[in-house]
């Protein structure tokens, strides 16, 4: 049998008693021990071209309580370091394998004191928290005396030390035990040749976590802080928490402190080498500043390859942190109580899944504007908690409950249309159900005024609209499945071949193939009074062949109507279109309580809003409360958010939750609250549809 066989029932044996085990050292040997590829003799051996094998050596560790020394056979295979452990009674074996995607990391050298070794102080009560194993290669063999250990640990220590970073994955409660394993290599009397041994252990198990895809290495994060997010303590939490993780993990990474809302857009929007810098980006932060980096990678030029090839990451420093949770739901993670910990974890585990993003389009007065959100769209009753509480912000989280049982009291209805494309599944059903209740929507028959409508884009007074306003398609676009533009748009030259100065200049923003390079000279071309409106502005149709004849304002309209080629646009119809039933569309009129879309599991850590939404389900899901619903019923509701039962089995007619690819809300009158992602936005007729899959997020799961 080979060692990776005999590992599995090992594992198997381990997990299933892994809580016993720490209570109880011993327990049975199973029926096949593993047989080692390669028996240690403790001898210093140079690194070879057999990396790739396994690594066996006989190390001890001394029993204190029982005075005595254990043998132990320590193994490192692609799953991991099986730890073989017998007493001097041959009856009693131990045996763990710490798999190889729960080893954060390694490092080597000489013996390290306590407080440098890594993350370990970076725990409440680490003393209680971390399993820490000290084995020894013995110099001939025989398990070592107590004497001759204290030799060893004085100052002319020759030994060279790995230390193994885990942290196990227990379920039942679903944890993570920060667990440190030394090996104490000593064979040699110098010193140099027992740190080439260690060193072979330490390059074996970078070489195996790649080989099985949970490494970092190769890779460069960026991380982005916001000191100001939460409590205000984002850079302590970092340092206390964070850093020491990342150094375990032996991670690399670029730290961007934010100076001020939008830096962090600004930043990911315009970093030329963004792409060839780093593999992915972290954000330290709560969710609002991962909406500023999702829409930084949207505006840039190469938005495509961006969302392809960065993975997102993000470790919970605000207040909400409802993204932080869906993911750990996501791929089985544990949140609390240490959710830093955690999520730091889960960003160096080295995975990514594909997420679905929400391309929202609003409308205010006769502005229209476009974003990207990962969360959830809010109308109504949330909305107005979430929002008007803000108020009470210095009582902490009940402020709430307190503008709940307010809103109860009075409680507020909108009267509005709400229109949605329902998962393709249900569509059958949904219309039978819509020939008693809701209306199917009229064909559409858009006007040539209507289909040639021209949105012209100004930045909003708004602050939350101001940092996200990207442009609206000037046409009436066809109705069909979501696609990406084809691949020969990341190679896309933009060319000009003019000669005058006005040319010559317009020529630095075109005549590249970077396109963040060129949005980017774009934008400072008129940056001092409008630089959105002039570079969004939707002229007529200019196209790359007449530019030389055109004036500098036509060229910047020709580009901008270039950048609308390559922009996401989305399938739905312009907001001020109609929806095609031909579709599948829905329409409903009425007065609500609230509508409110989410597209991930969690709208914040404590609030499981949409349990059964999946990161890349491509789904919406819109949980509908009509006019009528008791005060009881939605008490409960709003009681029961946090543990996920809050929706009705089987559905009810005033709350329902419908799974859509797309929806619009049509308010009627001027007064009400629409939050984006929980942050506020202007009031008015808002779309969106759904992305599937466009960004990757960092997971322990992969795919
Ligand atoms: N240095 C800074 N000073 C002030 N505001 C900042 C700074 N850096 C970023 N911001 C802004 O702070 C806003 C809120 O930050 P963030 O979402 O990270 O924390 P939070 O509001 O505490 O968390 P949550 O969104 O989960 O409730 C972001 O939208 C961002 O624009």
């Amino acid at each position: 049998m080979t060692a990776k066989a005999a590992a599995t029932p090992a594992t198997t044996a381990t997990q299933q008693h892994q809580h016993q085990l720490q209570q109880q050292e011993t327990f049975e040997a199973p029926a096949t021990p593993p047989t080692p590829t390669e028996t240690g003799t403790g001898t210093a051996t140079p690194p070879s071209e057999r990396e790739e094998d396994e690594l066996s050596e006989i190390f001890f560790v001394e029993n204190r309580r029982r005075k005595q020394n254990i043998k132990i056979q320590v193994k490192l295979c692609i799953d991991g370091v099986y730890l073989r452990r017998e007493t001097t009674q041959q009856d009693h074996i131990n045996e763990q394998l710490i798999r190889i995607e729960d080893i954060i990391g390694s490092s080597c050298g000489p013996r390290l004191k306590k407080r440098a070794r890594g993350g370990l102080n970076s725990c409440k009560n680490p003393s209680k928290q971390i399993q820490e194993d000290d084995v020894e290669l013995p110099e001939d063999q025989s398990p070592p005396s107590k004497k001759s250990n204290r030799k060893q640990t004085a100052s002319g220590d020759k030994s060279a030390y790995l230390y193994i970073y885990a942290y196990l994955k227990k379920e039942k409660p679903l944890r993570r035990v920060q667990t440190l394993r030394i090996l104490r290599f000593r064979s040699s009397d110098v010193y140099a040749e027992n740190l080439a041994t260690a060193q072979r252990w330490h390059r074996t198990i970078r070489e195996y976590k790649q080989r099985s895809g949970t490494s970092t290495e190769g890779k460069k994060l960026l991380i982005l802080l916001n000191p100001k997010s939460g409590s205000g303590k984002g850079r302590e939490l970092f340092q206390k928490q964070v850093a020491p993780l990342l150094r375990e993990a032996e991670a690399q990474y670029d730290l961007q402190i934010t100076t001020h809302p939008q830096y962090a857009l600004e930043f990911v929007r315009s970093r030329k080498d963004l792409l060839e810098r780093y593999a992915g980006i972290v954000v330290a932060s709560g969710d609002g500043l991962f909406y500023e980096v999702l829409n930084g990678l949207m505006e840039r030029m190469d938005w495509r390859r961006a969302c392809r090839e960065l993975s997102l990451g993000i470790i919970p420093c605000g207040s909400g942190n409802g993204l932080a949770k869906s993911i750990a739901h996501h791929c089985n993670e544990p949140y609390d109580p240490k959710p830093i910990l955690h999520a730091t974890l889960i960003c160096v585990a080295g995975r990514a899944t594909p997420m679905d993003v929400v391309r929202v389009e609003l409308s205010h007065r006769d502005k229209h504007f476009v974003m990207y959100s990962f969360l959830s769209i809010g109308w109504g009753l949330i909305a107005d908690i979430d929002i008007e509480s803000e108020r009470l912000r210095s009582i902490g989280a009940q402020r709430f409950t307190l503008w709940a049982i307010k809103r109860l009291i009075t409680l507020r209805t909108y009267r509005g249309k709400l229109f949605y494309l329902p998962q393709k599944e249900q569509k059958e059903q949904k219309e039978t159900a819509a020939a008693t209740t809701p209306e199917k929507v009229p064909s559409p028959r858009p006007s040539q005024a209507q289909a040639e409508a021209e949105l012209r884009l100004s930045r909003s007074t708004n602050r939350s609209l101001a940092r996200r306003s990207l442009p609206v398609p000037a046409s009436h676009r066809p109705i069909s499945e979501f696609k990406d533009l084809p691949d020969e748009f990341d190679d896309v030259q933009l060319r000009d071949d003019d000669n005058d100065q006005d040319q010559d200049q317009f020529a630095d923003a075109l005549s590249i193939t970077d396109r963040s390079i060129y949005r980017q000279n774009a934008d400072s071309w008129h940056s001092a009074v409008s630089r959105r409106t002039a570079y969004y502005s939707m002229g007529g149709n200019s196209t790359r062949s007449n530019r030389s004849r055109l004036s500098v304002a036509q060229k910047i309209e020709a580009a901008n109507a270039e950048f609308m080629q390559l922009v996401p646009t989305g399938t739905m119809p312009a907001l001020q279109l109609p929806l095609p039933a031909e579709q599948g569309w829905i329409c409903e009129e009425g007065d609500y309580v609230m509508v409110h879309a989410a597209y991930t599991t969690h709208l914040a850590s404590d609030c499981f809003f949409a349990p059964d939404s999946k990161l890349n389900d491509g789904l919406i899901y819109l949980v509908i409360i009509r006019a009528g619903v008791g005060r009881s019923q939605l008490l409960n509701f709003l009681l029961s958010m946090h543990n996920g039962t809050h929706l009705p089995e089987p559905e009810d007619p005033h709350i329902l939750v419908v799974p859509v690819t797309a929806f619009r809300i049509e308010p009627s009158g001027n007064n009400g609250i629409l939050t984006i992602d929980g942050e506020r936005v202007d009031y008015g007729p808002i779309q969106a549809e759904v992305f599937p899959g466009l960004i990757n997020v960092m997971t322990t799961t992969g795919q």
